[in-house]
């Protein structure tokens, strides 16, 4: 069998652990994706899921624990080398799109495949092939600002995945679109991460999209327990 595509482990977080205030937010976090599992996060406001996220994405390090990505434990890791791993292997989803206003949406897709090593030719090729999966292949050329809420979004799904990563990591990937726009792209989001295999932590407060993945699992008082 192959390697869970992430493995957390015992994981914990504080802040301000040493003054008076502090957040107990993660308190032993357990968590096995196998590979081409879509697995939903529910979590209420405040909760820690953002925190969860970003130590599975190796953008903040647990206070103990082990955070394992494709077999490969990346506790302790040099920065460089938990970078590169980012790079490659994890894909990341924001509730804002977070593009870069100035580039198009085709370059949006190209650039992070371009810090990865990837020859241009072959990064405008995979964009274009991504851009026309999600449905938006006459949008190529636009800038953000000329794309729709729905689009940006695409768009970003798109820069998500462009570098073929192993784990997608999204937080409220819908969340900031109206519902009917919601539920369509979320359906095309779903549709990318099945057709490509890759395993996904979807972190969302809709119990109806939730439920459309493999599995649900709540974020409660620094614990994870099945929904
Ligand atoms: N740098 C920090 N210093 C102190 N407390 C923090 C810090 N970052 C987050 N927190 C606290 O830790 C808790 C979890 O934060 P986190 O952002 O992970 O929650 P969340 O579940 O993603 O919330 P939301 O759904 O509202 O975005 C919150 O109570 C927050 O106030």
């Amino acid at each position: 069998m192959s390697d869970p595509v992430l493995q957390l482990s015992g994981i914990t977080k504080a802040y301000n652990a040493s003054k008076p205030n502090v957040v107990e937010v993660l308190q032993g976090i357990d968590l096995t994706l196998a590979a081409g599992e879509v697995v939903a996060l529910v979590a209420p406001s405040g909760a820690g899921k953002s925190t969860l996220l970003h130590i599975a994405g190796l953008l903040d390090t647990p206070d103990t624990g082990r955070v394992e990505i494709a077999g490969e434990d990346m506790t302790g890791q040099p920065d460089r080398r938990r970078t590169r791993m980012r790079r490659a292997d994890v894909g990341f989803i924001y509730q804002f799109h977070h593009l870069l206003p100035e580039f198009t949406a085709l370059e949006n897709i190209i650039l992070p495949q371009l810090a990865n090593g990837v020859t241009r030719v072959a990064a405008e090729g995979r964009a274009r092939e991504l851009l026309e999966k999600v449905g938006i292949s006459p949008r190529a050329d636009h800038r953000p600002a000329a794309l729709s809420g729905g689009e940006q979004q695409r768009v970003a799904f798109c820069r998500a995945l462009a570098n073929a990563p192993k784990l997608l990591l999204a937080d409220e990937p819908t969340g900031n679109l109206d519902p009917a726009t919601s539920d369509q792209v979320f359906a095309a989001l779903l549709e990318l991460v099945r057709a490509t295999g890759l395993s996904a932590l979807i972190a969302t407060h809709n119990l109806e999209l939730a439920a459309k993945m493999d599995r649900q699992i709540r974020l409660e008082a620094g614990r994870l327990v099945p929904l």
